[in-house]
């Protein structure tokens, strides 16, 4: 069996309605999708308050309604890019293409003669990491940005209170 297997990888501080969205197109396309939790190691910063299990959660909880195999997979930063592709592939299944917008992993993938496709931005002034951490901060809505599965992880964790706290916005000094 000739399986179609695809590559999608991001940070998903948190897993947002534009990485949704990129997912369920992707789903067209291919029979497998192995999903890459970037910066695994990070956590607990205001750039990446969440670990990497709970970002396992946010993905598994989000993608059930979507007909696709996926396999969602930590992986740590390292301090060699040249390489990096190398330790990507050695603890990943297989795969063919990988689906990214990050110019970095785009020319690392390119030069290893991997396939890429940049998935077009949906609604990015929204659907932004950035944007969502930031009204998260200002005690702004957030929940319609990301799938209802993902709020109710960030409730369960009381991750807006950790994110105030790790960005020292709570009233104290870190
Ligand atoms: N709204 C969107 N539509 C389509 N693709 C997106 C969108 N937001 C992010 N992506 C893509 O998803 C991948 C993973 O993104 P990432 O986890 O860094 O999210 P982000 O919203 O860019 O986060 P941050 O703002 O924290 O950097 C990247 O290739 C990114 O370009
Ligand atoms: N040398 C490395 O460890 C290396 C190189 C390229 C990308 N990455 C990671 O890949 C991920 C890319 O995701 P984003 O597109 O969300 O930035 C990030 O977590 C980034 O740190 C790591």
């Amino acid at each position: 069996m000739n399986m179609k297997r695809a590559f999608y990888i991001g940070r998903f501080q948190p897993f947002h309605l534009g990485h949704y969205s990129v997912i369920t197109s992707i789903a067209e396309e291919v029979d497998e999708l192995i999903i890459g939790i970037g910066s695994a190691q990070r956590t607990h910063e205001a750039n990446n308050p969440f670990t990497a299990g709970e970002r396992v959660m946010m993905i598994r909880h989000a993608l059930e309604d979507i007909d696709i195999h996926f396999y969602a997979l930590p992986i740590d930063d390292i301090q060699q890019n040249p390489i990096w592709v190398s330790y990507v592939t050695s603890r990943t299944p297989p795969f063919d293409t990988a689906y990214t917008n990050n110019p970095l992993v785009i020319e690392l993938f390119e030069e290893a003669g991997i396939a890429v496709k940049q998935p077009p931005m949906y609604r990015r002034e929204q659907y932004s990491g950035t944007e969502i951490r930031r009204r998260m901060l200002a005690d702004e809505d957030w929940k319609h940005l990301v799938p209802d599965a993902v709020a109710d992880v960030i409730d369960e964790i009381d991750g807006v209170r950790r994110l105030k706290r790790v960005s020292g916005t709570d009233g104290f000094d870190y």
